[in-house]
C-alpha cells in the first residue's frame, strides 16, 4: 500500500494533511526509521520519542524560512524524513551518507551542526537577534531535551534570552531521560513540574480556552501570562524558574497528541516574547524493545527487530571501555581516596560498574563538563583521588578548567579520554581528534596513550600514583587481545617501547596506530626494508632519546597519531629534534602521519585510516616514497 510519507518531499506537504493522517504518518516514519537503523544503527530511542512533535513543528512553521533547531540533533530523523531525505535514509551515519545529525551542508532545513548537547538556545537566539537586526520576521523554535537544558552553556543562553525579551520558542523536550535516567535539581524541579497540580490545572484551563477560542494569538500569551500571576497564588516561588527568568512557560503538554501541540505552538508562536513550550515525551515510543529499555536504544548498534537484541558483532577482545572499567574497580577497592565522576555518560565511559560497586564514591554532574573537570580540582584540593571520564569531544567543552583549574593548581587528578581518535559512525562532531594537542600544550599535564589494553591498565595504575593531572587517552572499541596483568605495574614516565627493531626507517607511534605501524613494518619487511616501531607510550613527557636515536640511526623518521596534526604528537617529536639535534647532527628525513587540516567524515574507522593514509597500507606507501626520493 502506498505510504503517506512517499508523498511528502517537503514541510509544506504536511500542511495539507488531517491530523488523522499525520497520525498514520507519524508511525510511517517510525517503521521507517526502526528499519534502517536495525541496519545502521543509531539514536532511535531520541528519535522514536519526537515524531509527533517533529510532525506538530512542520506542520506549523514555514521552513526553511522559519528555524527550527535541534539540541544534539540526535532526535532530529523524522525531521530528515520530512524534508526530503527519504530515499538517502538508509545511507544513515554511513560513509559518503546522511549525517545521525543535522547538518547544513546537507540540507537547507539544518540550521547547524549538532551533536554536542545544550547550544541550541546559543544559536536559536544568535538567529533570533540577526532576524531582528535584519528586520525580518521569521520565526525560531528551538527543541532541547530536558538532560541537554542542564547544560552550562542552555542556562548561559536562557540567561540572556530572559533579558532580550526577542520572540522564540524553545521547546522542552522532557522525557525524564538523558542517556541514564537524568539527574540534578533541574531534573527534580522539572518533576514537581509535570505532577503539581496548579499546573494540571492550568494546562487543562489553556486547553479548553485555546479549544473554545481556535488559535489565540496575541490573547495567548495574555492568558499565559494571567495564568502565570494565577499560578504564583498556588505554588512556591521557586517553582516559577522559567518564568523568572523571562520566559513565558506552557505548563507540561502531552508531546505525542499533535492536534494539542499544533495548536499550542500556533498559539505561543504569536508571541513577542520568549516562550518556554514545556513537552512531555516518553522516550522510544512506538517501539516495545525501545520504550521498555531507552537507555539500550539511546544509540544502538545494528539489532533485530522483532527481538531488540543487537547483532552480535563476534566475540573479539574486550572494550578498552570495559578493560578500564575493570581496572578502574580494582584500583578503587585499594584506594578509598578514589572519587568517580562522569558528565551523563556513565555506560559509556564504563563507569556505571563503579556506581554500582561505590554508589557513594560515583558522581553523575549531568551534561557538565566544565563543572566535572572543576569539581575534580575540588576534590582533589579536599584531599580525595578523582577520576574523570569523558569522551575526549566533550572534554573540549572543559580545556578552561584542566588549564586553570587542574593544571595550575597541579592537583592531582585522572582525566580519562575514551573515545581518543576517530570514532566512526557519529562522524566529525564525535571524534577525539584533538585531544593530544589540547593537552599536550597544558603544563604540568602527563599525557599517556596506551596502544593495548595492558598498558591501559598500567597507565591507569601509574596516573593513579603520580602527581599532579594525568590524561589517560584510549580509542572507541575493541582493544588488540593482549593478556592483561593480574597486578598492575608502574610505567617509567616518558619512556617508550621499541616494539620493532630496524635500521633503514623509524615510526614513532602513538596510541592505536602502534598497530598500524607495526602492520606496516610486517609488509615493508617482506620489500627488504628494515623498520624499526617505536610505541611512543607517553605523549607528554615525550621519550627524547628514543626520538633522538631514531634520528641518527635511521635516514626516515615517520611519526603517526590519529590525532589533528596541528600541535599533536609529531609536533611535539619536531619540537625535540629541532631542540635536541646539533648543528653537526645529520638531519633525518622527518614525515608527520596523522589528520591534516580538516574535518574527518563519518565512517567506519578502517575507512577513515584508509582515507587519511594512516592505515597500514597507507603508512607503508609513504615509507616507499619517502625512500624513494631520498
Ligand atoms: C557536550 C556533550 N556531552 C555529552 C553528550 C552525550 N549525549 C548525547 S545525547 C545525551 C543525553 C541527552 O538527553 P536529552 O537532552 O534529555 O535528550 P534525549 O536523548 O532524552 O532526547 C548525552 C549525554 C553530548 N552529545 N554532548
Ligand atoms: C549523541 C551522543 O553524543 C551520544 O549518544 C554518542 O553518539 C555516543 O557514542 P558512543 O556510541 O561512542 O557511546
Ligand atoms: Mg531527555
Amino acid at each position: 500500500m502506498a505510504r503517506i510519507l512517499d508523498m511528502i518531499s517537503s514541510p509544506a506537504d504536511l500542511k495539507v494533511l488531517t491530523d488523522d493522517e499525520l497520525a498514520i504518518l507519524a508511525s510511517e516514519i517510525r517503521e521507517q526509521m526502526i528499519s534502517t537503523t536495525s541496519r545502521t544503527g543509531g539514536h532511535l530511542a531520541p528519535s522514536l520519542g519526537v515524531v509527533e512533535l517533529v510532525l506538530a513543528c512542520h506542520s506549523v512553521l514555514n521552513c526553511p524560512k522559519d528555524k527550527l533547531v535541534f539540541d544534539v540533533g540526535h532526535q532530529s530523523y523524522a525531521h530528515k524524513l520530512v524534508t526530503g531525505r527519504l530515499e538517502q535514509f538508509d545511507t544513515l551515519r554511513t560513509f559518503g551518507g546522511i549525517s545521525g545529525f543535522t547538518k547544513p551542508n546537507e540540507s537547507e532545513y539544518d540550521q547547524h551542526p549538532s551533536g554536542h548537547a545544550s547550544d541550541s538556545l546559543s544559536v536559536a537566539l544568535g538567529l533570533a537577534m540577526a532576524r531582528d537586526l535584519r528586520g525580518s520576521d521569521e520565526k525560531i523554535v528551538s527543541i532541547i531535551g530536558d538532560a541537554a537544558l542542564s547544560g552550562g552553556m542552555a542556562f548561559e543562553a536562557l540567561n540572556q534570552i530572559g533579558q532580550v525579551q526577542t520572540p522564540m520558542v524553545v521547546i522542552l523536550n522532557d522525557n525524564e531521560m538523558s542517556i541514564a535516567k537524568n539527574v540534578g535539581a533541574l531534573s527534580s524541579y522539572l518533576g514537581r513540574s509535570r505532577t503539581s497540580r496548579s499546573y494540571t490545572q492550568t494546562r487543562d484551563n489553556i486547553q479548553s480556552k485555546l479549544e473554545s477560542t481556535g488559535r489565540l494569538g496575541r490573547g495567548l500569551v495574555d492568558v499565559l501570562r494571567n495564568m502565570k500571576d494565577s499560578i504564583k497564588q498556588f505554588i512556591i516561588p521557586n517553582e516559577m524558574l522559567f518564568e523568572q527568568l523571562g520566559l513565558v512557560c506552557t505548563a507540561p503538554l502531552d508531546g505525542h497528541n499533535i492536534p494539542e501541540l499544533k495548536r499550542t505552538l500556533e498559539a505561543v508562536l504569536e508571541s513577542d516574547v520568549p516562550v518556554l513550550m514545556h513537552v512531555v515525551t516518553k522516550k522510544g515510543a512506538g517501539y516495545e524493545p525501545a520504550e521498555k529499555n531507552p537507555e539500550k536504544f539511546h544509540g544502538i548498534a545494528p539489532f533485530d527487530i522483532a527481538t531488540g537484541e543487537v547483532k552480535s558483532s563476534g566475540g573479539g577482545a574486550p572494550k578498552y571501555t570495559s578493560v578500564f572499567s575493570q581496572a578502574l574497580l580494582k584500583e578503587a577497592e585499594a584506594n578509598q581516596d578514589i572519587v568517580a565522576i562522569t558528565a551523563a555518560m556513565s555506560s559509556g565511559t564504563g563507569l556505571d560498574a563503579f556506581a554500582k560497586q561505590f554508589p557513594e564514591r560515583f558522581i553523575d554532574v549531568g551534561i557538565a563538563e566544565e563543572h566535572a573537570v572543576g569539581l575534580a580540582s575540588g576534590l582533589a584540593l579536599g584531599g580525595k583521588l578523582p577520576v574523570v571520564a569523558i569522551y575526549s569531544t566533550f572534554m573540549q567543552r572543559a580545556i578552561d578548567q584542566l588549564i586553570i583549574n587542574n593544571a595550575l593548581a597541579n592537583t592531582h587528578a585522572v582525566f580519562c579520554l575514551d573515545r581518543g581518535g576517530l570514532v566512526g559512525d557519529d562522524g566529525p562532531t564525535h571524534h577525539g581528534m584533538f585531544d593530544l594537542t589540547y593537552t599536550r600544550m597544558i603544563p604540568n599535564m602527563k599525557v599517556l596513550a596506551p596502544s593495548n589494553e595492558a598498558q591501559l591498565v598500567n597507565g591507569l595504575h601509574t596516573a593513579l600514583h603520580l602527581d599532579g593531572p594525568v590524561t589517560l587517552r584510549y580509542p572507541r572499541g575493541e582493544a588488540r587481545g593482549v593478556e592483561v596483568p593480574d597486578e598492575p605495574e608502574m610505567l617509567e614516565v616518558g619512556k617508550s617501547i621499541t616494539t620493532r627493531e630496524g635500521d633503514d626507517v623509524a615510526i614513532l607511534a602513538f596510541g592505536r596506530m602502534v598497530q598500524e605501524a607495526e602492520a606496516a613494518a610486517d609488509m615493508l619487511a617482506e620489500e627488504g626494508i628494515s623498520v624499526r616501531v617505536v610505541d611512543m607510550l607517553w605523549v607528554k613527557p615525550m621519550d627524547e632519546e628514543a626520538i633522538c636515536k631514531a634520528s641518527l640511526e635511521t635516514k626516515l623518521v615517520v611519526t603517526v597519531e590519529d590525532n589533528i596534526l596541528a600541535g599533536g604528537a609529531g609536533s611535539g617529536a619536531m619540537e625535540v629534534l629541532t631542540r635536541r639535534l646539533v648543528p653537526s647532527d645529520r638531519r633525518p628525513q622527518f614525515v608527520m602521519l596523522g589528520i591534516p587540516d580538516e574535518f574527518v567524515p563519518q565512517g567506519k574507522v578502517p575507512q577513515l585510516y584508509h582515507m587519511l593514509g594512516i592505515d597500514a597500507e597507507g603508512i607503508a606507501d609513504t615509507v616507499r616514497r619517502q625512500l624513494a626520493a631520498l
